[in-house]
Protein backbone atom coordinates (compact mmCIF):
# COMPACT_ATOMS: atom_id res chain seq x y z
CA UNK A 1 0.00 0.00 0.00
CA UNK A 2 0.94 3.49 -0.78
CA UNK A 3 1.76 6.54 1.61
CA UNK A 4 1.45 9.52 -0.31
CA UNK A 5 2.49 12.80 0.86
CA UNK A 6 2.29 16.34 0.09
CA UNK A 7 3.90 18.87 2.17
CA UNK A 8 2.83 22.56 1.56
CA UNK A 9 4.15 25.37 3.60
CA UNK A 10 0.48 25.55 5.29
CA UNK A 11 -0.62 22.33 5.42
CA UNK A 12 0.85 18.61 4.66
CA UNK A 13 -1.43 15.66 3.40
CA UNK A 14 -1.34 12.12 4.07
CA UNK A 15 -3.01 9.99 1.22
CA UNK A 16 -3.38 6.06 1.35
CA UNK A 17 -3.60 4.45 -2.72
CA UNK A 18 -4.45 1.04 -2.64
CA UNK A 19 -3.49 1.03 -6.03
CA UNK A 20 -7.04 2.06 -7.56
CA UNK A 21 -8.98 4.61 -5.43
CA UNK A 22 -7.32 6.52 -1.80
CA UNK A 23 -8.92 4.58 1.33
CA UNK A 24 -7.80 7.71 3.28
CA UNK A 25 -6.53 11.24 3.40
CA UNK A 26 -6.10 13.26 6.34
CA UNK A 27 -4.31 16.70 6.74
CA UNK A 28 -2.07 18.64 9.59
CA UNK A 29 -0.83 21.63 9.93
CA UNK A 30 3.00 21.79 8.47
CA UNK A 31 5.63 21.75 11.12
CA UNK A 32 9.51 21.02 10.35
CA UNK A 33 10.08 19.98 13.90
CA UNK A 34 7.65 16.96 13.90
CA UNK A 35 9.91 14.12 14.54
CA UNK A 36 9.83 10.78 12.36
CA UNK A 37 7.79 9.23 15.63
CA UNK A 38 5.42 12.18 16.04
CA UNK A 39 4.32 11.27 12.41
CA UNK A 40 3.93 7.63 12.84
CA UNK A 41 2.06 8.06 16.31
CA UNK A 42 -0.44 10.80 14.74
CA UNK A 43 -0.87 8.67 11.57
CA UNK A 44 -1.61 4.99 13.28
CA UNK A 45 -4.02 6.97 15.78
CA UNK A 46 -6.39 8.18 12.81
CA UNK A 47 -5.62 4.87 10.64
CA UNK A 48 -6.87 2.95 14.26
CA UNK A 49 -9.78 5.44 14.24
CA UNK A 50 -11.65 4.93 11.33
CA UNK A 51 -10.68 1.65 10.78
CA UNK A 52 -7.81 1.67 8.01
CA UNK A 53 -5.93 -0.92 8.58
CA UNK A 54 -3.33 -1.88 5.88
CA UNK A 55 0.40 -2.58 5.49
CA UNK A 56 2.16 0.47 3.59
CA UNK A 57 4.91 -0.62 2.15
CA UNK A 58 5.61 2.41 -0.31
CA UNK A 59 6.15 6.19 0.56
CA UNK A 60 5.90 8.83 -2.14
CA UNK A 61 6.68 12.73 -0.53
CA UNK A 62 6.62 15.90 -2.05
CA UNK A 63 7.59 18.88 0.05
CA UNK A 64 7.88 22.32 -0.64
CA UNK A 65 9.17 22.97 2.67
CA UNK A 66 13.21 21.29 2.37
CA UNK A 67 13.31 20.87 5.98
CA UNK A 68 10.90 18.17 5.95
CA UNK A 69 12.76 15.74 4.37
CA UNK A 70 15.27 14.47 6.78
CA UNK A 71 12.27 13.52 9.32
CA UNK A 72 9.64 12.09 6.74
CA UNK A 73 12.64 9.58 5.85
CA UNK A 74 13.37 8.58 8.84
CA UNK A 75 9.69 8.02 8.94
CA UNK A 76 9.21 5.92 6.07
CA UNK A 77 12.38 3.64 6.92
CA UNK A 78 12.24 3.29 10.72
CA UNK A 79 8.02 2.61 10.42
CA UNK A 80 7.33 1.18 6.74
CA UNK A 81 10.97 0.18 6.25
CA UNK A 82 11.29 1.97 2.59
CA UNK A 83 13.11 4.39 1.47
CA UNK A 84 10.64 7.62 -0.01
CA UNK A 85 10.78 8.26 -3.34
CA UNK A 86 10.58 12.13 -2.91
CA UNK A 87 9.46 14.55 -6.21
CA UNK A 88 12.38 16.51 -7.02
CA UNK A 89 15.24 14.32 -5.98
CA UNK A 90 17.97 12.68 -9.00
CA UNK A 91 16.40 9.33 -7.63
CA UNK A 92 12.83 10.26 -8.43
CA UNK A 93 11.91 9.95 -12.25
CA UNK A 94 9.56 12.22 -14.01
CA UNK A 95 7.29 10.74 -17.19
CA UNK A 96 7.43 14.29 -18.68
CA UNK A 97 10.10 16.79 -19.50
CA UNK A 98 11.03 19.75 -17.17
CA UNK A 99 12.04 22.98 -19.51
CA UNK A 100 12.94 25.81 -17.52
CA UNK A 101 16.14 27.91 -17.25
CA UNK A 102 19.01 26.02 -15.89
CA UNK A 103 19.85 25.54 -12.33
CA UNK A 104 15.81 26.36 -11.43
CA UNK A 105 14.27 24.42 -8.49
CA UNK A 106 10.72 23.94 -9.56
CA UNK A 107 8.74 23.43 -6.47
CA UNK A 108 7.60 19.81 -6.31
CA UNK A 109 3.96 20.54 -6.27
CA UNK A 110 4.04 22.55 -9.33
CA UNK A 111 5.64 19.58 -11.05
CA UNK A 112 3.35 16.92 -9.56
CA UNK A 113 0.54 19.29 -10.56
CA UNK A 114 1.56 19.27 -14.40
CA UNK A 115 1.75 15.69 -14.17
CA UNK A 116 -1.88 15.11 -13.09
CA UNK A 117 -3.31 17.24 -15.10
CA UNK A 118 -1.65 15.75 -17.93
CA UNK A 119 -2.87 12.60 -17.16
CA UNK A 120 -6.09 13.43 -16.86
CA UNK A 121 -6.99 15.65 -19.43
CA UNK A 122 -3.53 15.93 -21.67
CA UNK A 123 -1.59 18.37 -22.87
CA UNK A 124 -2.19 22.44 -23.45
CA UNK A 125 -3.22 22.97 -20.00
CA UNK A 126 -2.82 25.58 -17.22
CA UNK A 127 -3.01 24.14 -13.72
CA UNK A 128 -4.16 26.94 -10.90
CA UNK A 129 -3.36 25.72 -7.53
CA UNK A 130 -5.06 27.58 -4.75
CA UNK A 131 -2.41 27.25 -1.75
CA UNK A 132 -0.40 29.54 0.09
CA UNK A 133 0.39 30.86 -2.91
CA UNK A 134 -1.21 30.48 -5.96
CA UNK A 135 0.16 28.99 -8.62
CA UNK A 136 -0.03 28.86 -12.58
CA UNK A 137 1.55 26.36 -14.12
CA UNK A 138 1.65 25.53 -17.98
CA UNK A 139 1.37 22.24 -19.85
CA UNK A 140 2.85 21.78 -23.17
CA UNK A 141 1.05 19.61 -25.74
CA UNK A 142 3.51 16.95 -25.28
CA UNK A 143 3.28 17.33 -21.36
CA UNK A 144 6.17 18.49 -20.90
CA UNK A 145 6.44 21.56 -17.76
CA UNK A 146 7.07 24.78 -19.42
CA UNK A 147 7.18 27.17 -16.85
CA UNK A 148 4.28 29.39 -14.93
CA UNK A 149 3.13 31.77 -12.60
CA UNK A 150 3.74 32.37 -9.18
CA UNK A 151 1.13 34.85 -7.17
CA UNK A 152 0.54 36.19 -3.52
CA UNK A 153 -2.10 33.17 -2.35
CA UNK A 154 -5.55 34.49 -1.54
CA UNK A 155 -5.11 33.92 2.69
CA UNK A 156 -1.77 35.22 1.97
CA UNK A 157 -2.92 38.70 0.77
CA UNK A 158 -5.93 39.09 3.25
CA UNK A 159 -3.55 38.78 6.00
CA UNK A 160 -0.88 40.84 4.34
CA UNK A 161 -3.41 43.48 4.15
CA UNK A 162 -4.61 43.24 7.90
CA UNK A 163 -0.37 42.54 9.30
CA UNK A 164 0.48 45.96 7.60
CA UNK A 165 -2.09 48.07 8.10
CA UNK A 166 -3.47 48.72 12.03
CA UNK A 167 -6.70 49.80 11.20
CA UNK A 168 -7.71 46.35 9.24
CA UNK A 169 -8.88 43.83 10.60
CA UNK A 170 -8.27 40.05 10.06
CA UNK A 171 -10.86 38.67 7.53
CA UNK A 172 -12.01 35.79 5.82
CA UNK A 173 -12.15 35.54 2.33
CA UNK A 174 -15.57 35.08 0.55
CA UNK A 175 -17.14 36.00 -2.15
CA UNK A 176 -19.15 39.51 -2.17
CA UNK A 177 -22.20 40.29 -3.78
CA UNK A 178 -21.04 43.36 -4.78
CA UNK A 179 -17.76 45.17 -6.13
CA UNK A 180 -18.28 48.10 -3.71
CA UNK A 181 -18.05 47.55 -0.34
CA UNK A 182 -19.87 49.76 2.22
CA UNK A 183 -17.70 48.68 5.10
CA UNK A 184 -13.70 47.82 5.68
CA UNK A 185 -14.32 44.01 5.88
CA UNK A 186 -16.76 44.33 2.56
CA UNK A 187 -14.17 46.25 0.87
CA UNK A 188 -11.19 44.04 1.94
CA UNK A 189 -12.93 41.12 0.69
CA UNK A 190 -13.97 42.63 -2.08
CA UNK A 191 -10.29 43.47 -2.70
CA UNK A 192 -9.22 40.39 -2.56
CA UNK A 193 -12.07 38.35 -3.66
CA UNK A 194 -12.63 40.45 -7.32
CA UNK A 195 -8.79 41.50 -7.48
CA UNK A 196 -8.22 36.98 -7.59
CA UNK A 197 -11.18 36.79 -10.13
CA UNK A 198 -9.09 39.78 -12.29
CA UNK A 199 -5.98 38.21 -11.86
CA UNK A 200 -7.24 34.21 -12.95
CA UNK A 201 -8.73 36.02 -16.43
CA UNK A 202 -5.80 37.91 -17.02
CA UNK A 203 -2.78 35.62 -16.54
CA UNK A 204 -4.98 33.03 -18.25
CA UNK A 205 -5.54 35.18 -21.37
CA UNK A 206 -2.17 36.88 -21.33
CA UNK A 207 -0.75 33.05 -21.08
CA UNK A 208 -3.23 31.33 -24.37
CA UNK A 209 -2.06 34.80 -26.10
CA UNK A 210 1.43 34.05 -25.29
CA UNK A 211 0.97 30.73 -26.46
CA UNK A 212 -0.86 31.31 -29.14
CA UNK A 213 -3.13 28.31 -28.68
CA UNK A 214 -6.47 27.55 -26.55
CA UNK A 215 -5.32 26.15 -23.58
CA UNK A 216 -7.18 24.16 -20.73
CA UNK A 217 -7.51 25.68 -17.58
CA UNK A 218 -7.93 23.46 -14.41
CA UNK A 219 -8.04 24.52 -10.77
CA UNK A 220 -7.35 22.59 -7.31
CA UNK A 221 -6.88 23.00 -4.00
CA UNK A 222 -8.51 24.60 -1.38
CA UNK A 223 -10.47 27.99 -2.52
CA UNK A 224 -10.79 26.86 -5.80
CA UNK A 225 -14.17 26.01 -5.40
CA UNK A 226 -14.95 29.65 -4.25
CA UNK A 227 -13.76 30.82 -7.64
CA UNK A 228 -15.47 28.48 -9.50
CA UNK A 229 -18.73 29.56 -8.76
CA UNK A 230 -20.55 31.40 -11.23
CA UNK A 231 -17.19 32.58 -13.34
CA UNK A 232 -16.46 31.09 -16.16
CA UNK A 233 -12.22 31.14 -14.72
CA UNK A 234 -12.15 26.95 -15.14
CA UNK A 235 -12.72 24.37 -17.43
CA UNK A 236 -12.60 21.58 -14.81
CA UNK A 237 -12.12 21.26 -10.67
CA UNK A 238 -9.72 18.56 -9.90
CA UNK A 239 -9.82 18.14 -6.09
CA UNK A 240 -7.07 15.63 -5.16
CA UNK A 241 -5.06 16.89 -7.98
CA UNK A 242 -1.76 16.96 -6.42
CA UNK A 243 -2.46 13.30 -4.90
CA UNK A 244 -3.60 12.08 -8.17
CA UNK A 245 -0.35 12.96 -9.49
CA UNK A 246 1.98 11.09 -6.54
CA UNK A 247 0.17 8.05 -7.32
CA UNK A 248 0.84 8.42 -11.09
CA UNK A 249 4.75 9.65 -10.59
CA UNK A 250 5.40 6.63 -8.12
CA UNK A 251 3.63 4.05 -10.97
CA UNK A 252 6.09 5.80 -13.45
CA UNK A 253 8.99 4.66 -11.29
CA UNK A 254 7.78 1.43 -10.14
CA UNK A 255 7.38 0.45 -13.76
CA UNK A 256 10.80 2.20 -15.29
CA UNK A 257 13.18 1.27 -12.53
CA UNK A 258 16.84 2.74 -12.80
CA UNK A 259 18.95 0.80 -15.17
N1 LIG B 1 -14.16 28.94 1.83
C1 LIG B 1 -12.95 28.94 2.35
N2 LIG B 1 -12.50 30.03 2.99
C2 LIG B 1 -11.25 30.05 3.51
N3 LIG B 1 -10.39 29.03 3.44
C3 LIG B 1 -10.80 27.93 2.82
C4 LIG B 1 -12.09 27.80 2.24
N4 LIG B 1 -12.19 26.57 1.68
C5 LIG B 1 -11.02 25.96 1.91
N5 LIG B 1 -10.18 26.77 2.59
C6 LIG B 1 -8.83 26.52 3.02
O1 LIG B 1 -8.12 25.95 1.99
C7 LIG B 1 -7.04 25.27 2.57
C8 LIG B 1 -6.75 24.04 1.79
O2 LIG B 1 -6.04 24.47 0.72
P1 LIG B 1 -4.80 23.74 0.13
O3 LIG B 1 -4.57 22.43 0.78
O4 LIG B 1 -4.98 23.77 -1.32
O5 LIG B 1 -3.64 24.73 0.46
P2 LIG B 1 -2.92 25.02 1.83
O6 LIG B 1 -2.84 23.78 2.61
O7 LIG B 1 -3.56 26.21 2.48
O8 LIG B 1 -1.54 25.50 1.27
P3 LIG B 1 -0.20 24.66 1.02
O9 LIG B 1 -0.58 23.48 0.18
O10 LIG B 1 0.65 25.65 0.33
O11 LIG B 1 0.25 24.26 2.39
C9 LIG B 1 -7.40 24.91 3.98
O12 LIG B 1 -6.46 25.48 4.87
C10 LIG B 1 -8.76 25.53 4.17
O13 LIG B 1 -8.81 26.21 5.40
C1 LIG C 1 5.54 28.46 -5.17
C2 LIG C 1 5.33 27.45 -4.07
C3 LIG C 1 5.55 28.12 -2.71
C4 LIG C 1 3.87 26.96 -4.18
O1 LIG C 1 3.60 25.98 -3.24
C5 LIG C 1 6.28 26.24 -4.25
O2 LIG C 1 6.02 25.60 -5.44
C6 LIG C 1 7.74 26.64 -4.19
O3 LIG C 1 8.28 26.83 -3.13
N1 LIG C 1 8.40 26.73 -5.37
C7 LIG C 1 9.80 26.98 -5.51
C8 LIG C 1 10.10 27.95 -6.60
C9 LIG C 1 9.53 27.59 -7.96
O4 LIG C 1 8.60 26.80 -8.08
O5 LIG C 1 10.03 28.14 -8.96
K1 LIG D 1 -1.24 22.36 -1.92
Amino acid sequence: MLLAIDCGNTNTVFSIWDGEKFLATWRTATMHQRTADQYYVWLTTLMNLTGVNVDIDEVIVSTTVPRVVFNLRVFADRYFGCRPLVVGKPECRLPVDVRVDAGTQVGPDRLVNTVAGYDLHGGDLIVVDFGTATTFDVVAADGAYIGGVIAPGVNLSLEALHLAAAALPHVDVTRPEKVVGTNTVECMQSGVFWGYVGLIGGICSKIREERDRPMKVIATGGLAPLFQQGDTLFDAFEDNLTMHGLTVINKYNKDNPAS
